[in-house]
């Protein structure tokens, strides 16, 4: 294969996964936005709308629960309404998101200088009233000790057609950095105790994200 060829099969698959601009889609590509935190780091327009539209989709059909039978109490994962990437059956989404994973360990490797490889992958489901409270990623005394393996937290909103639901997370000023969901975009920070962060309430539509845990730890590399 000639490196032409190659650099176009290559192209297009990450066109297949980011957005680029052309005349014709005005598309914006990807764009880094200052978020004040050095620890803190939102990409909008990381993963293609289209993309993130397959993946409402996907995570419409499979949580099936009907329409407020789920308890606002309960953390999504409590309440049968996550699909995690191990049980995805093969295609090409699961090719894609593969891929997506890849590009997002190379944006946390960009960010931070430290080589990181994608750990538990999960496809969340947010429906009205869910929230989540301010925590740590890499577990708690008693939690499961896998956990302790995450070293970055990375969640793509997958739409935005709700309010709330905004992603809050300490910063090192002492403040929180408050991320807006918007269909694309990407955040990450450490999953420990400097970034302890939570999900405000989810009003009017159901949220549905993309959420990545990273680690530096290549045993615990999940293709
Ligand atoms: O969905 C988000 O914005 C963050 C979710 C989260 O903190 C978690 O799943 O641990
Ligand atoms: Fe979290």
């Amino acid at each position: 294969m000639s490196p032409a060829t190659l650099e176009r099969l290559v192209l297009a698959r990450a066109s297949a996964l980011i957005p680029v601009r052309t005349a014709a889609s005005g598309a914006a590509g990807v764009q880094k936005v200052e978020t004040g935190s050095a620890m803190i780091h939102r990409f909008d327009g990381a993963l293609n709308p289209a993309i993130c539209a397959r993946l409402c989709a996907l995570s419409h059909s499979r949580t099936e629960k009907p329409e407020g039978a789920a308890d606002p109490a309960k953390l999504p994962w409590q309440d049968s309404d996550t699909f995690a990437f191990d049980h995805w059956e093969e295609g090409e989404l699961r090719h894609l998101i593969g891929g997506y994973r890849l590009m997002v360990g190379q944006l946390i490797c960009l960010a931070v200088r430290e080589i990181v490889f994608p750990h538990f992958t999960d496809l969340v489901r947010w429906r009205p009233g869910k929230s989540m409270d301010e925590h740590k990623d890499d577990g708690y005394p008693g939690d499961d000790e896998l956990m302790s393996c995450r070293h970055y937290s990375a969640v793509t909103y997958c739409n935005d057609n709700y309010s709330g639901g905004e992603t809050f997370i300490r910063n090192e000023h002492g403040g929180y950095y408050v991320s807006a969901p918007r269909t694309g975009t990407l955040v990450f920070y450490p999953s420990d105790e400097r970034a302890t962060h939570g999900v405000k309430p989810v009003v009017g539509g159901d949220r549905v994200t993309l959420s990545t845990w990273f680690t530096r730890d290549v045993r615990h590399y999940r293709p």
